[in-house]
C-alpha cells in the first residue's frame, strides 16, 4: 500500500537552510527540488547538497523525494544517477510521459541491482505538467508499479495551453478532474498543484477544498505555513467520521436483518454510501469496526 501523501513540500534543492530543516515541518513528504527552483548555474552545487543532505540529515516521518531535472537533459540523467544512489524515498519526473517514466524506471532498476538496494523500492511520482501529459495520463500510471501517483503542474500546464492561470482554476478544470480519473482508475495517488500565494489563506483553503471535492489524495506545497490547512482540509471532520461510524454501525443491524438497503436519518444507505463511509474512516486512519464485504 502506498504512503499516505496529503502535503509535499517543495524545498529549493539549492537552499541549505530550508534543507536542514526538512524534517521539522511535518509534511509527510518533502520534494527537495533540483529543477524550477534552481538556477541553471546552480545545478551542479543543488546536486551536491540534495545529495548530501540525504545522506546526513534526519528527515523525521516525512519521504524524502527529489524532483530531478527532465530526463531528455543530460542534467536530468545525471540528478538521477546520483541522487539515486543516496536512497530518496521517490523521485519525481517533471514534464513526465511515456519515455521519461519508463527510462526513468529501467535506470533505477539498474541502480538498484548495483547498490544492492531492494527492487523497486524508490518509487516514482509523475508530474503532470503539460496538455500531452495530460491526454497520456492514463497511459503513463499504468507503466509500473514503482508510479505510485500524478501530481499536477499548474504553472507549466497553463504555460504549454498559452493561457493565464487564475484564481479559480477555469483553465486546469480539465487538467484536474482527468488526472484524478486516471489516477482513481488505476489505483493510484493523484496529488494537486501548489497554491503560489503564501500569505493568501483563506485562497489556499478554498483551492485545497475544490481538490478534496473533485478527488484529490494530497496537495504539493511551496511553504511550511501551508501544511496545516492542508492537512485539516484533507482529513475528515468529526462530523464525517461520525456520520460514517454509525452508517457502518446500523449497517451491522440491516445486515443481521437481510436487508442490502436501509434508511439512515431518512436518506438511503446502500454500498455505494457504504463504500464512502469505509473511505472517511480509511482517511482517518480508524479500523473499521465492521468487517466483511459491502452488502
Ligand atoms: C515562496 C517563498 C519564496 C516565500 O518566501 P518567504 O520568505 O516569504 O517565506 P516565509 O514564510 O517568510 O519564510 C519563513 C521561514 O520558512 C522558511 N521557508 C519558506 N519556504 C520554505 C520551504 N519551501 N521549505 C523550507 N523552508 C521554507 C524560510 O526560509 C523562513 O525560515 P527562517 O528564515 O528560518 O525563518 C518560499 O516559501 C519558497 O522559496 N518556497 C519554495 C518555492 C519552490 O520550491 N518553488 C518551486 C516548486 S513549485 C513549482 O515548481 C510549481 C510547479 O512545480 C508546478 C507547476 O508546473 O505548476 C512548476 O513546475 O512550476
Ligand atoms: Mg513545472
Amino acid at each position: 500500500m502506498s504512503r499516505i501523501r496529503k502535503s509535499m513540500l517543495f524545498i529549493p534543492g539549492n537552499n541549505p537552510s530550508m534543507i536542514q530543516n526538512a524534517g521539522v515541518f511535518g509534511a509527510d513528504s518533502v520534494i527537495l527540488d533540483l529543477e524550477d527552483a534552481v538556477s541553471m548555474d546552480e545545478k551542479d552545487s543543488a546536486r551536491n547538497l540534495v545529495y548530501n543532505g540525504l545522506m546526513a540529515l534526519d528527515f523525521g516521518a516525512s519521504e524524502k523525494v527529489v524532483r530531478i531535472n527532465p530526463l531528455d537533459t543530460h542534467m536530468g540523467i545525471k540528478d538521477l544517477s546520483f541522487i539515486s544512489k543516496a536512497k530518496p524515498d521517490a523521485i519525481l519526473v517533471p514534464k513526465a510521459d511515456e519515455k521519461s517514466i519508463k527510462l526513468c524506471c529501467s535506470m533505477l532498476d539498474n541502480i538498484e541491482k548495483e547498490m544492492n538496494y531492494n527492487h523497486g523500492q524508490i518509487k516514482i511520482i509523475a508530474l503532470i505538467e503539460t496538455a500531452y501529459g495530460v491526454e497520456k495520463s492514463s497511459d503513463i500510471i499504468q507503466i509500473s508499479d514503482r508510479v505510485e501517483g500524478i501530481l499536477l503542474g499548474g504553472e507549466d500546464l497553463t504555460a504549454d495551453l498559452g493561457v493565464h492561470r487564475t484564481l479559480q482554476g477555469d483553465e486546469i478544470f480539465y487538467g484536474r478532474t482527468r488526472l484524478v480519473m486516471a489516477a482513481k482508475a488505476f489505483n493510484k495517488q493523484v496529488i494537486d498543484t501548489p497554491f503560489t500565494d503564501v500569505n493568501d489563506n483563506a485562497g489556499l483553503r478554498s483551492d485545497s477544498q475544490l481538490a478534496v471535492k473533485l478527488g484529490f489524495t494530497g496537495k504539493a506545497l511551496i511553504n511550511p505555513r501551508q501544511i496545516d490547512i492542508v492537512h485539516e482540509v484533507f482529513s475528515p471532520t468529526e462530523e464525517e467520521i461520525k456520520w460514517a461510524t454509525d452508517v457502518l454501525k446500523e449497517w451491522e443491524v440491516a445486515k443481521a436483518k437481510g436487508l442490502g438497503v436501509f434508511s439512515f436519518n431518512g436518506k438511503m444507505v446502500d454500498a455505494p454510501i457504504l463504500s464512502r463511509a469505509k473511505n472517511t474512516l480509511k482517511k482517518a486512519g480508524l479500523e473499521l469496526e465492521t468487517g466483511g464485504d459491502l452488502i
